[in-house]
């Protein structure tokens, strides 16, 4: 790793909110990972952190109420894209006050005011301040958000659509995505065999096993997280992914301080 490593941190949805209750935080768990993530922040200064955080059961229920990833056009639709906006930003607050409260110094991006797509694809989009703030050790806080979109209106981008267009930006050398399970399962939903690492070809082969989340999901679970990773590792192959526990109390730790922790995705 670099002198001066920056680490991209997803705190998942469905280990920071209850996925089937609307609107459902869970305050300890937030506290939990933002603990994690302060600890190892302490211990190597020099470090450059963007962190991200999904929505959970904020923005995937009022996002599957008005089918907001499949676009938006009637009136109706761009009330409920408002709606989707807040119930992310909520979130987002909670998680953002978290962070400043353990002496973090975050700052939140929320995408719906940077980025623009086509047809769910990031095609323009102004990531300079988030570049100043990391110049200047402020920790910059994106999240899965609504998006105007040139074709289709408006839509949904997932935390894990927005580290893959920051990484071919920023070039991270860490992306660790915290969710509710330790890693990738090899036999989902039996959950015998966890997977230690995953290369793309591996991925190819036990792919059937990895599915939509368990709870509400507009952006794909499991299975768009790890073919989304693959993707960034196929143009930033230099990369260590790591999926792990969201829910214990070392393993975004352990990843942050370069041990094992959950699965390993790489390139060949
Ligand atoms: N092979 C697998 N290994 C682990 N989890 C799997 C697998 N297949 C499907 N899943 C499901 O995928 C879920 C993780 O995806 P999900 O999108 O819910 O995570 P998240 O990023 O925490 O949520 P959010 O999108 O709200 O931020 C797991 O909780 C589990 O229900
Ligand atoms: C549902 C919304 C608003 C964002 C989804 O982002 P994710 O929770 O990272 O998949």
């Amino acid at each position: 790793m670099k002198s001066s490593p920056l680490i991209f941190v997803k705190l998942g949805g469905a280990a920071i909110t209850n996925k089937s209750r609307a609107r459902t935080a869970l305050p300890k768990n937030i506290e939990n990972l933002v603990q994690q993530i302060a600890k190892a922040y302490s211990e190597i200064p020099d470090m450059h952190l963007v962190l991200g955080h999904g929505s959970g059961s904020f923005g995937h229920f009022s996002g599957q109420t008005y089918d907001t990833r499949n676009g938006v056009s009637s009136p109706k639709d761009w009330l409920g894209f408002a709606e989707v906006w807040d119930d992310a930003r909520q979130l987002n607050e909670l998680v953002i006050h978290a962070f400043l409260d353990a002496g973090l110094p975050v700052m939140a991006f929320p995408p719906s005011t940077w980025v623009i797509t086509q047809h769910r694809k990031p095609i323009s989009f102004f990531e300079e301040p988030i570049r100043n703030a990391l110049q200047h050790n402020l920790i910059p806080v994106v999240n899965g958000d609504v998006i105007f979109d040139r074709a289709i209106g408006g839509t949904i981008l997932s935390t894990e659509e927005i580290f893959s267009l920051l990484a071919d930006e920023l070039h991270p050398d860490q992306i660790i995505l915290a969710s509710r399970e330790p890693g990738v399962w090899q036999d989902f939903p039996t959950n015998t065999q966890l997977a230690e690492s995953l290369t793309p070809r591996q991925y190819a082969e036990t792919s059937a096993s990895v599915q939509g989340s368990v709870g509400m999901d507009v952006t794909g679970g499991m299975a768009k997280k790890v073919a989304i990773m693959m993707d960034v590792l196929q143009r930033q192959p230099k990369t260590r992914i790591t999926i792990t526990s969201g829910l214990d109390d070392h393993s975004v730790y352990d990843a942050l301080i370069g041990g094992p922790s959950g699965t390993l995705l790489h390139s060949e």
